[in-house]
């Protein structure tokens, strides 16, 4: 038996178990253990967990893992958290750059907000007559009239497991149009296998194809469960997205220890 210190972040809803692994002790290999630390009944409870480690040339890196305890891609509010945790560690100050599995990011530390750079994005794409683009992990975009009332687990299960997204599975966000500028968004997530309250490459990849399918001009605000994002973002002559940015909240919950 070890203790294991821990903090707990969220944004927007979306919440995780960040720690700070910087003498990499932690057995990241354990599925099983993160999946326990980030059950909501027999951990610590969080829809991932996710690890800040040194890396010879960036201020930290980034480990990302899902609810389930596998090794997940890029996580949106996720970045923002453990930049808003590497700011109340005092590794960083206002600006920051960083390693995740999708590759570098930079971000702006506000006093509300973290404003963090996403990777370019390739293309949009139609897989059997659903809109999918990946804005460092997996998404499906499909537009709805009535969001309150919409299965979203059940629609988002069908399509994450359905053969066109396979080997991998995708993450799933539905979209109703509030306004020319707005919409509001459920997403189900894969790894998580549930609805979260936020996925901020899910919003980020909504924001995407709003300006592609309805002409909605940049930056799109974004209405969660959990709260309001912005994504500001670049179109290019070719169809690709440069100089994205996914802006939102980011806060500390609190800190613990637990024995593993
Ligand atoms: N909540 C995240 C998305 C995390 C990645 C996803 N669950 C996956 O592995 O596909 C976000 O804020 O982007």
């Amino acid at each position: 038996m070890t203790t294991l210190n821990f903090f707990k972040y969220q944004g927007t809803g979306n919440d995780f178990v960040l720690i700070d692994d910087r003498n990499e002790t932690f057995p990241a290999s354990d599925q099983a253990l993160i999946e326990r630390l980030c059950h909501r009944r027999f951990g610590i409870g969080a829809d991932g967990l996710i690890l800040l480690q040194n890396d010879p040339n960036y201020d930290f890196r980034m480990v990302y893992f899902n609810a389930d305890g596998a090794v997940g891609s890029m996580c949106g509010n996720g970045g923002r958290c453990i930049v808003r945790f590497a700011h109340d560690l005092g590794l960083i100050d206002r600006e920051t750059r960083f390693l995740a599995a999708d590759g570098e990011h930079m971000a702006v530390v506000g006093e509300e907000t973290i404003s963090l750079k996403m990777g370019d994005v390739a293309s949009i794409d139609d897989r059997d007559g659903l809109t999918f683009l990946n804005t460092g992990s997996p998404h499906v975009v499909k537009f709805s009239d009535d969001l309150e009332s919409l299965d979203v687990v059940g629609e988002g299960r069908t399509i994450r497991y359905s053969e066109p997204f396979q080997p991998g599975g995708t993450n799933v966000n539905f979209v109703q149009v509030i306004d020319d500028q707005t919409v509001f968004v459920r997403t189900y997530e894969r790894g998580v296998e549930d609805e979260t309250y936020s996925c901020g490459t899910g919003v980020t990849a909504v924001a995407l194809v709003a300006h592609r399918q309805l002409r909605m001009s940049s930056p799109v605000s974004i209405q969660t469960i959990g709260g309001n994002l912005r994504v500001s973002f670049e179109p290019q002559p070719g169809g690709q997205f440069h100089t994205i940015y996914l802006i939102g909240p980011a806060q500390r919950v609190f800190a613990g220890t637990i024995t593993v």
